[in-house]
């Protein structure tokens, strides 16, 4: 499953500096971080809507974790970190983890 997020990753990578006219990536990537974070509430917000109307959730969904992908690129996070970070958590669960905090 990962794989195919891994791929996205790379296509989202690939259209840095491409021409922001043809490609949506290019458009945000140009409009810096600030710009990937506003477009990344906007597809919460209406992931929200979607889970209270029951309706396109998969859709704002896949919305959502497209934005989140391009922003975490747009911030310089490397998604392959976020994996790692939360193939390390598989060790302890959630609970454990706040009671050692
Ligand atoms: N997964 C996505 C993806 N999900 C959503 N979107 C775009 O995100 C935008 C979401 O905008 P909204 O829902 O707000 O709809 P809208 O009102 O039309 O958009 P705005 O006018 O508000 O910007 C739409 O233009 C969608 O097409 C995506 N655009 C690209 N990808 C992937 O990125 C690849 C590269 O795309 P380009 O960069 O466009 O070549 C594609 O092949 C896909 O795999």
């Amino acid at each position: 499953m990962s794989e195919n997020l891994l791929n996205l990753v790379n296509t989202i990578r690939d259209r840095k500096n491409k021409d922001e006219d043809k490609s949506y990536t290019s458009s945000l990537l140009s409009g810096g971080l600030s710009k990937c974070i506003d477009k990344m509430e906007e597809e919460f917000d209406e992931l929200k809507e979607a889970l209270n109307d029951k309706s396109n959730i998969v859709h704002e969904a896949a919305d959502t974790i497209y934005h989140i992908l391009v922003t975490l690129e747009a911030a310089d996070i490397k998604f392959e970190d976020v994996l790692k970070e939360l193939e390390g958590r598989k060790k302890q669960s959630g609970i454990e983890e706040k009671n050692n905090r």
